[in-house]
């Protein structure tokens, strides 16, 4: 059994074999087919990386498996038998699907530290969290966290002082210590400089040691430094997948990107 089938695999049950899995999805917004017959396939401990023009869908991709937006038709499973479109936002985060959106929302006013203790604290609440003694291991966790995220250094400045790139790692980082099982990553790269670019697409990668992670993504650069399969969205539907390289050559794409 490898790391990952270890991970996702409980006792004595059978291995999972797609953390997520849409099949003939649609989505209409006043007659118009966001989404048409999308289908996708994520494997537990997968990198996927969502490519596509604007308008593509991949948003309302990314709201449907969250549960923000309800599909028409379609499948949409999480660890192959729970279907998602019986499950509200809430439900859906509690699950263990996490998701980041592109706008930083880290406390601007709370150390580096305070941020990710409130998150690891989830649903305890602010002050009690700021005021309570920490409980044991959870000091621990929230250093393990840091050092990922590279931050170590800096655990005791405010938020606010961060650059754009720290603030998207610090809010990775505040994702990741809830231990979703799932990360869906919304254009992480955006605002940011060449060296934050690959940082950030280090730190996907490590993360996806032991998770799943879907990340949408305009920046190139980025997307070829993930090393992912790559899945390619145009009109709602999926016009090639495959690695960058194979992608890229695709003449669907290429004229899809550089318009007809
Ligand atoms: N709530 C809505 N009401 C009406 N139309 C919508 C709604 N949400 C999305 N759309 C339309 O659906 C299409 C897909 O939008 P979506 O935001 O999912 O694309 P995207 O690939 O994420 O684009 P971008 O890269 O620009 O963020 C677009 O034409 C958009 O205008």
């Amino acid at each position: 059994m490898t790391v990952t089938e270890g991970i996702h695999q409980a006792a004595g049950s059978k291995p999972v074999q797609s953390i997520l899995y849409l099949n003939g999805v649609t989505k209409s917004f006043d007659g118009f087919k966001a989404i048409n017959n999308l289908s996708l396939d994520i494997a537990p401990g997968e990198l996927r990386a969502i490519i596509g023009p604007n308008g593509a869908g991949k948003s309302t991709m990314m709201d449907i498996i969250t549960g923000k937006t309800k599909p028409d038709t379609g499948e949409v499973r999480f660890k192959d038998n729970i279907d998602l479109t019986r499950h509200d936002e809430a439900d859906i985060a509690n699950m263990g699907i996490g998701r980041k959106f592109q706008k930083p929302t880290v406390i601007e006013s709370l150390s580096v530290w305070d941020n990710l203790e409130l998150a690891l604290a989830g649903n305890r609440g602010i002050w009690q969290t700021l005021f309570n003694v920490i409980k044991p291991g959870q000091a621990e966790r929230v250093d393990e966290v840091m050092t990922l995220i590279g931050l170590n250094e800096k655990r005791n400045d405010l938020a606010a002082n961060l650059s754009h790139g720290q603030k998207q790692w610090l809010e990775i980082g505040m994702l990741f210590i809830q231990e979703p099982e799932v990360l869906l990553v919304d254009e992480p790269a955006g605002g940011m400089t060449d060296m934050e670019t690959m940082q950030t697409a280090k730190l996907l990668k490590d993360i996806a040691k032991s998770h799943s992670v879907i990340v949408v993504e305009h920046d190139m650069d980025f997307v070829r430094a993930l090393e992912s399969k790559v899945t390619v969205l145009h009109e709602g539907s999926v016009l090639a997948e495959g690695s960058l390289d194979k992608v890229s050559a695709d003449q669907r794409v290429i004229e899809v990107y550089l318009g007809r």
